[in-house]
């Protein structure tokens, strides 16, 4: 069997290819999925990609969670579909209620594009399980709004739960709470990581090939679920 893998692409989209590819590289077949239409087209798992959805207007993620795909998304993540937000994705699962808090401007009020060293915190999730705990991974950053934020109780809790799936190593690029980069839902089905995995899936297109670890994982849990 091979797992099928839903990329959505939103007006303003730029990553869905990348992802697509990264999947595919993965060993899934990538299947595009589009903003307006509900259909899932019956994938196993699903990604949020990065950009600027419907031009980030009002707030990063705030109108692309209005979208027919993503009623269809936040149905099958209610019943456990492996769901990945890259980037403007981990701000549309947010916004959706599917992850908890916010992506706030980061800290500077600069976009941040460079290299980012990540540490792996949970490798209990859908989307870490082919990494170890502790290992440190390099993927490119390259964000306006990174600033993970959320209630105090609320980052306790997520932390408490071993929620918090990567960090930044090393400095902290946009003053993100805890050193979020990434997290999980309570379930560890849903994943949102502000930097790209799908631009590290390769030496000669990218810092390294670190990224695919999240693709080749979520591919294990489809399998696994088979
Ligand atoms: N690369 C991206 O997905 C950018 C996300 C978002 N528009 C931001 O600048 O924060």
């Amino acid at each position: 069997m091979t797992a099928r893998i839903g990329v959505i692409t939103f007006p303003g989209t730029l990553d869905d290819v990348d992802a697509a590819r990264a999947a595919r590289i993965a060993g899934a077949e990538a299947v595009e999925l589009w903003h307006g239409d509900a259909d899932l087209k019956g994938v196993d798992a699903v990604i949020v990609p990065g950009g600027f959805s419907y031009g980030d207007y009002l707030r990063a993620g705030a109108i692309a969670k209005f979208a027919p795909v993503m009623g269809s998304v936040i149905e099958a993540a209610g019943k456990g579909m492996p769901v990945l937000g890259i980037c403007n994705g981990f701000q549309v699962l947010c916004e959706a209620g599917l992850l908890p808090g916010a992506l706030a401007r980061n800290e500077g009020l600069h976009f941040i594009c460079r290299d980012q060293w990540l540490r792996v915190e949970s490798n209990t999730t859908a989307w870490t399980t082919r990494f170890e705990r502790g290992a440190e991974i390099l993927i490119p950053l390259k964000s306006g709004e990174g600033r993970y934020v959320a209630p105090q109780r609320k980052l306790e809790e997520l932390e408490g739960e071993g929620r918090i799936v990567f960090t930044y190593a090393g400095d902290n690029p946009n003053g993100s709470a805890l050193d979020i980069a990434g997290i999980s839902s309570a379930d560890g089905r849903i994943v949102g990581l502000m930097p790209h995995p799908e631009h590290a899936t390769e030496a000669l297109t990218g810092p390294s090939d670190d990224g695919l670890g999240l693709f080749y994982s979520a591919i294990d849990a489809v399998l696994a679920n088979a």
